[in-house]
């Protein structure tokens, strides 16, 4: 039996960069990212009544009318509103399109109108329903992310990258709506996959239904608490580390009479992914030759490599 590990990075932890504790909390967050490709994070930044501004807001954004929800489109994978996929009918999907820049939240060109307790905001050309509630949310789990970020590239040795590599971060952010089973109905409510990206951190409203396979093979069941969220680390990040890290499969089951909402934040990169010289030698030869990570999601959103076992290594496997 697999049990996540819960890894401390509440404000009583006083995580400063080069103190006692965060060497200690880095080393165990990259040993749980390279046995797991995953760990639980306590992290109390985002207050209970953000967290349930941010639940609410997507509980009104999927209860807006199909017609309304299916006016967010996009022409960037993953991006826009995804429902109906008819092998998971449980699903539906709505990625927020927002880029974090040096100077902080990359302004959106924005006209607002009200439809309840949403207001509708169109950027370029993408209309969507994003509430302020999921700006303030990402940005602070942002500081979560960058917190894991900084602690691998330490753990490595390889900090010098650092400040390219978030040079080049940009995030998608997806809200998710999982609704219980009806009878004789299946309870998949998303396939097996492994993240496409470098580093998710997902959350869900107190309804379990993730589970991991661990590198043994065994499914298991990943439970947390509203206040706690899973790190986990992506094709991108196995790719960069020479397979050190690891980018678990995983999927959602849905078992009882309540919906699941979930939000998770992916983080890409602008530009070229290179395996630092540093993870490479005679008993650890590159795996991956340099990519584009953008150019990646293009190649793997093509149905024809949707269903490859490792579509990194298919694109740029040595
Ligand atoms: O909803 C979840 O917990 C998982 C979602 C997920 O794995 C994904 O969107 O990549
Ligand atoms: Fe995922």
């Amino acid at each position: 039996m697999h049990t996540l590990p819960t890894i401390d990075f509440t404000n009583k932890k006083n995580l400063k960069p080069g103190s006692t504790s965060w060497l200690a909390t880095a080393l165990e967050a990259t040993r749980a990212l390279e046995e797991y490709g995953c760990f639980i994070a306590e992290f109390d930044k985002v207050t209970p009544e953000l967290n349930d501004a941010v639940f609410h807001g997507l509980e009104d954004l999927f209860d807006i009318p199909i017609e309304t929800k299916v006016l967010n489109k996009s022409t960037k994978p993953l991006y826009g509103y995804v429902g109906q996929i008819p092998f998971i009918p449980l699903y539906e999907s709505m990625g927020f399109d927002y880029s974090n820049t040096l100077d902080g939240v990359r302004s959106f060109i924005e006209v607002m109108w009200p439809n309840g307790n949403e207001a509708f905001r169109c950027v370029f050309n993408l209309c969507f329903p994003v509430s302020a509630n999921v700006l303030a949310y990402n940005n602070l789990v942002t500081e979560l992310e960058e917190m894991v970020t900084r602690m691998v590239f330490e753990t490595y040795g390889v900090e010098k990258y650092l400040d390219a590599h978030r040079k080049m971060v940009t995030y998608l952010c997806r809200g998710m709506k999982y609704r219980p089973p009806v009878e004789n109905e299946t309870n998949m409510g998303f396939v097996p996959h492994t993240d496409k990206d470098f580093i998710t951190v997902l959350h869900q409203n107190g309804v379990n239904g993730l589970e991991v396979k661990a590198r043994d093979g065994e499914w298991f069941r990943v439970e947390f608490e509203p206040s706690s969220y899973i790190v986990m680390s992506g094709d991108a990040a196995m790719a960069w580390s020479n397979e050190r890290l690891y980018s678990p499969f995983h999927r959602v089951t849905m078992n009882g009479k309540e919906s699941r909402y979930s939000i998770a934040q992916f983080s890409f990169l602008e530009g070229i992914i290179e395996t630092p010289k540093e993870f490479v030698d005679e008993e650890h030869p590159l795996l991956f030759k340099p990519f584009d990570h953008l150019k990646y999601l293009d190649f793997y959103n093509k149905e024809e490599n949707r269903r490859l076992e490792c579509a990194l290594r298919t694109y740029c496997g040595v």
